[in-house]
């Protein structure tokens, strides 16, 4: 019996636009032909335990093989196999039931994986490498006859007896001139590892080379002789697929070295298992970010059945823990649909709200459990938090009660405990809580120091994050205010009622402003009196805390294009208590008084970082010239 025919599909042929269409793509075919080998193996499996099948199951296992010589990859499964008739309805009309539809939608398709998965032509992939491809396999089913069916890639196809003695199928490929490439052991080896590596059936890849005890040797030594031992590529058992109970640390942490082999170790991690209303399970590592997120970014594996899809996870997971590693397995994820169906998906938006939870969860179960060891970690995950509570509205209201906020004294504090440390000193006149941070302790320090003598703390938020964290809790918390160190003089950052009284009179300090106004001569500088603690420096140099921020939303393209022309203005404060000031006021020689006044703004400069070049010279002649 042998049968000509033609696959039954409206469109003319639609190999060369498979095949051209998706030649970037064309790995794939593997990952595609091994998947259906595997459930072949767990049909035949299922069918056995359903009691529909009460021959022997033998061992259950895919192999891929290749030949040089004759140019052709084999795939071959001891599943289910296919009778003739099965062959004409699985691989000649389903295929291309859509056929129709494809060929209207292929001009929008963006890569391989949508077509072949949206349109059921997974085993057509096979023409993206083979010229021709040809089926044997034998079924299952009592007194199957095996079946034979080849198709050179164009409508034709001839379908007849087969050769196969053993239940199960092969399908071999006759690889093409352009994919030559394909017949490498180390190229298919690593299109293996990528896609195959936790298949749930083991897949033969060759043979590796062992070594086994034989014995001893004349001296008594046990000696080793070489055997050829099947080499199976796969773990069918991941970590994933078992149940947390059943794991140690050491598993979690071995499993991470696997997928990321030059990394650290995390530094925990969470185990994903729903099955209601997704299926979804993984497990996601936290690793130890450093400041560079970029190249942290897509690490985490996504899997379908055990099936490598994509390490692509964007719209899967939160943006925000797009720093997680691992790996997640959701059968329910529409893998082959474009991106803004993907957002759209109902499972989808669940699943990435699921992930926020268990991650929100996790990190609330560490900071009750071991707040020490919390605290430990604080400097690796604080990023992850901050991040996640600007981005996440859930995610914030979990996290408000464990994100941390640090003191320069490097201590710890939850943003209710912060809030009673300071709220005694630090509330303003108007009831308002003021918070004062660095975002640069050694440049500030100058600033630190006179805001810690007045009995205020100072927070220390020099993460790369931390400006717009500064903008989301000051929007969050009532009556709260951020301020930078060196927004102002201490004096002034906190407005309070009980300001100094002054000790110059008015006509005094018109004469200190213009004497400042005449040795700076610089016009970013406007110099204005205040009435400070005597024990405050005589001068000090401060940026307004709002003309800062606009400044540094304009630079980081927040559409404050306007403050960003501005040019940068400092306030130039002189304390009228200092005795310094009263020291210029008596000086008779006007050079003198002048020279004082530039010497006390300069050291003002220099204890910023602002005093440079000619500046800076001058500075250090004029301090030689008066010791
Ligand atoms: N190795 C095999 N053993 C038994 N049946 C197979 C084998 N390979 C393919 N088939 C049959 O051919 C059908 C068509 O396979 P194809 O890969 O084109 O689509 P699919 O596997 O159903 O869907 P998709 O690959 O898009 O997930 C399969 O559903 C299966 O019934």
């Amino acid at each position: 019996m042998q049968e000509k025919g033609t696959i039954s599909i409206h469109t003319e042929n639609i190999f060369p636009i498979i095949k051209k269409f998706l030649y970037s793509d064309n790995e794939i075919f593997l990952r595609e032909l091994v998947s259906n080998a595997v459930d072949a193996t767990q049909k035949i499996k299922r069918l056995a335990s359903l009691g529909q099948y009460n021959g022997e199951l033998g061992n259950l296992q895919v192999e891929v093989a290749f030949d040089k010589d004759a140019k052709t990859i084999t795939i071959s499964d001891n599943g289910l196999g296919m009778t003739a008739d099965e062959i004409k309805k699985y691989i000649n009309q389903i295929a291309f039931s859509g056929a129709t539809e494809f060929m209207d939608k292929f001009k929008e398709a963006k890569d391989a994986n949508e077509i072949i998965g949206r349109f059921g032509l997974g085993f057509y992939s096979a023409f993206m490498v083979a010229d021709r491809v040809e089926i044997q396999t034998l079924s299952y089913q009592e007194g199957a006859e095996p079946a034979y069916w080849t198709c050179d890639g164009s409508t034709e196809f001839e379908i007849g007896k087969g050769i196969r003695e053993t239940r199960g199928t092969d399908i071999i490929l006759y690889v093409n001139a352009e994919s030559e490439e394909f017949l490498d052991k180390f190229k298919l080896q690593g299109i293996l590892d990528k896609y195959a590596k936790f298949l749930p059936v083991p897949v033969k890849f060759g043979t590796i080379t062992e070594q086994e005890p034989d014995g001893e040797d004349a001296e008594g030594k046990p000696k080793t002789k070489s055997v050829e031992v099947d080499n199976i590529i796969n773990d069918t058992n991941p970590i994933w697929t078992k149940q947390p109970s059943e794991l140690k640390d050491e598993d979690y942490l071995n499993f991470y070295k696997e997928l990321y082999p030059f990394s650290e170790d995390p530094l925990f991690w969470i185990h994903l298992n729903v099955d209601y209303p997704f299926n979804l399970t993984g497990v996601l590592y936290f690793p130890k970010v450093k400041n560079d997120f970029e190249i942290s970014k897509n690490k985490i594996k996504l899997f379908s059945r055990q099936v490598f899809i994509t390490d692509e996870v964007k719209d899967i997971v939160p943006e925000f823990l797009m720093l997680l590693h691992g790996v997640i397995d959701s059968p329910d994820i529409p893998l082959n649909v474009s991106r803004s169906f993907l957002q759209a998906d109902s499972n989808v938006k669940k699943i990435n709200s699921y992930i926020t939870r268990k991650v929100a969860d996790k990190l609330s179960d560490l900071f009750k459990a071991d707040r020490a060891a919390y605290e430990e970690k604080w400097s690796d995950i604080g990023l992850f938090v901050k991040y996640g509570m600007i981005s996440e509205e859930k995610f914030y209201d979990k996290a408000k009660d464990f994100v941390l906020l640090t003191s320069t004294d490097k201590t710890n504090y939850t943003l209710n405990e912060y809030k009673e440390k300071v709220s005694a000193e630090q509330t303003d006149k108007d009831d308002q809580l003021v918070y004062i941070y660095t975002n640069d302790p050694a440049k500030q320090d100058s600033f630190i120091q006179s805001a810690n003598k007045k009995g205020y703390d100072v927070l220390l938020m020099n993460s790369p994050i931390d400006n717009h964290f500064v903008g989301q809790i000051e929007n969050k918390l009532e009556k709260t205010s951020f301020k930078r160190v060196d927004a102002d003089v201490a004096d002034k950052l906190i407005k309070k009622d009980d300001a100094p009284a002054h000790i110059l009179t008015e006509e005094q300090s018109t004469q200190v402003k213009t004497i400042f106004d005449s040795a700076i001569n610089k016009p970013a500088y406007k110099v204005e009196l205040e009435s400070l603690n005597p024990e405050e420096l005589p001068v000090t140099v401060t940026m307004d805390e709002f003309m800062r921020r606009m400044k540094e939303m304009a630079a980081m393209g927040g559409g404050m294009g306007f403050y960003g022309n501005m040019p940068d203005n400092y306030k130039v404060v002189v304390n009228g208590n200092h005795k310094l000031i009263t020291r210029i006021l008596q000086t008779e020689d006007a050079e003198e008084a002048s020279r004082l006044a530039k010497q006390a703004f300069d050291l003002a400069l220099l204890s910023q970082g602002l005093l440079t070049g000619a500046d800076l010279t001058a500075f250090v002649n004029r301090s030689v010239s008066m010791i």
